[in-house]
């Protein structure tokens, strides 16, 4: 009989996805980029001592940036193994998937500002 929850099944899995997320860093510029701007933002949350619920929306946004990003990145591998040679369709997809990252992105940067941009002006002005 198989067991409710089966643990090594379960670990296996995870070691999979962790090899997706280490690749992905890896491999993909733009990530590599997400990443810097990532480690900058928590920097900053730290050097700024922002509020818990601040760090849940950075954290939050920093999440739905990787998770896009990895889905985009999947979605290209795909495309190349589907159609190598151009296909309308497939520049369809791949414009979409880049596209929603771009809108997790620019979500990133205007949720940094608000949270960000008012505690830097009390150092400044
Ligand atoms: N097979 C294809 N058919 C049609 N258009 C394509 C195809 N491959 C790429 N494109 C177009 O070129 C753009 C860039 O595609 P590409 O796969 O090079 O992605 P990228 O964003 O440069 O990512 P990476 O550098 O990780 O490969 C796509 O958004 C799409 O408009």
């Amino acid at each position: 009989m198989t067991p409710p929850i089966q643990v090594r099944k379960a670990l296996r899995s995870f070691r999979y996805a962790f090899q997706g997320i280490i690749s992905l860093f890896q491999v993909e510029n733009n990530a590599r980029i997400h990443f810097v701007a990532a480690i900058l933002a928590i920097i900053l949350g730290f050097f700024l001592h922002i509020s818990s619920l601040e760090w849940a929306l950075i954290v939050t946004q920093i999440a739905l940036v990787v998770a896009a990003e990895a889905f985009n990145t999947a979605l290209e591998k795909l495309a190349d193994v589907v159609s190598p040679e151009y296909h309308p369709l497939i520049k369809s997809v791949k414009d979409l998937a880049a596209g929603a990252v771009l809108i997790m992105a620019i979500s990133a940067v205007v949720v940094g500002l608000l949270i960000f941009f008012p505690k830097l002006a009390q150092y400044f002005i």
